[in-house]
């Protein structure tokens, strides 16, 4: 399996392509200059192309990845109702996700063979939307509006119109802010960053048509530490035992371990990473985590060791300024 990184870095316009060895080094492949700050990124689900999130003139490209060495070439791309401050895709790459903090909104953009090609639906009233995430089953999208303390639930219909469910949303506890999330491989638990209280709440799916409940909520930080608040982020490995999550404050990636079934969380470490650390990603064998430090403007990759999956780092590198997000592709 080869892999490749791709780093956002939004102050400087431009995405760094490197490839990620077996060790866990990483090589240069390329630097694209971005024609706008480029800020969220997803893979294609058939990995021919990557979408970036641009601004101030809110759009998504589309580059198409070589599926030699992962290079880029500007392909596509269509606009956007908001700054988009997440973006995903369904399963099937029939439609894109945007999230927009500012605009309190999540729009979705049909793909055609993979390519954008314009907004197909738009929900407003989100205040603070922070990340769009579709579920295991491609049925529901869940939405955090960080803003008003709630993940709202949406079913995606087969022309990507978001239908409120029935409840329409779960909420978490008073200012907490959810932001980002993970699923459990097993499509049974998902896991949801809080950004302003740094908290991980642990949602259990009990059937696609059922109760949604919160089942744990965990602390990410140390217990003597006294500063604000500010979590960003979150990623499981592939065979779902670890879970990591970062804090921008305190520059710290939190490890938990996870229970055989997904449902229990324990505390494992703290990882000191890049200054702010605004995002991170875990590559596909489930061997390395990749953080971006927004402040250091620098990308640091760590192995992951053990049962507990507590990381060492094997390397850092300078990318452009301001990376806060990262991506890994496997093909
Ligand atoms: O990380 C954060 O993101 C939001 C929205 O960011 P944007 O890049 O989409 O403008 C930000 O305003 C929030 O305070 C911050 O913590």
């Amino acid at each position: 399996m080869k892999q490749t990184v791709y780093t956002a870095s939004p102050e400087s316009q431009q995405i760094h392509v490197w490839s990620l060895k077996h060790d866990g080094a990483l090589t240069l492949v390329q630097v694209v200059d971005v024609p706008g700050q480029v800020q969220p990124m997803v893979v294609s689900p058939d990995k021919r192309y990557l979408y970036v999130g641009v601004r101030p003139e809110f759009r998504v490209l589309a580059y198409r990845i070589a599926p030699d060495d992962g290079a880029l070439t500007y392909t596509a791309e269509s606009p956007l109702p908001g700054s988009p401050t997440h973006i995903s895709t369904d399963h099937q790459g029939k439609f894109l996700f945007s999230g927009s903090y500012n605009a309190g909104c999540v729009s979705v953009t049909r793909l055609d063979d993979g390519l954008p090609v314009g907004v197909v639906d738009n929900v407003e009233g989100l205040e603070g939307c922070h990340s769009a995430n579709i579920s295991p089953d491609n049925r529901t999208l869940w939405v955090p509006a960080l803003k008003q303390d709630r993940i709202c639930l949406f079913t995606l219909s087969d022309d990507g119109q978001l239908v409120a469910q029935e409840p329409a949303e779960v909420t978490t506890v008073e200012g907490a802010g959810p932001r980002h999330m993970a699923f459990h491989p097993n499509h049974q638990y998902a896991y949801c960053v809080n950004e302003l209280n740094s908290t991980v709440d642990v949602w259990e799916l009990k059937d696609p048509h059922g109760k949604i409940e919160c089942v744990q909520t965990l602390d990410m930080m140390p217990g003597d530490f006294k500063g604000v608040r500010w979590a960003a982020d979150i990623h499981i490995t592939p065979n779902g035992r670890h879970l990591y999550a970062c804090d921008r404050t305190s520059s710290l990636i939190t490890v938990f371990s996870v229970s055989e079934d997904g449902s229990v969380l324990s505390l494992e470490g703290f990882q000191p990473t890049e200054t702010q650390p605004r995002g991170f990603n875990v590559d596909h064998s489930g061997k390395y985590v990749i953080a971006a430090g927004q402040k250091s403007h620098h990308i640091a990759v760590y192995e992951i060791n053990g049962v507990q999956g507590l990381l060492e780092e094997k390397g850092r590198y300078a990318v452009g300024q301001g990376p806060m997000w990262v991506v890994v592709n496997a093909h």
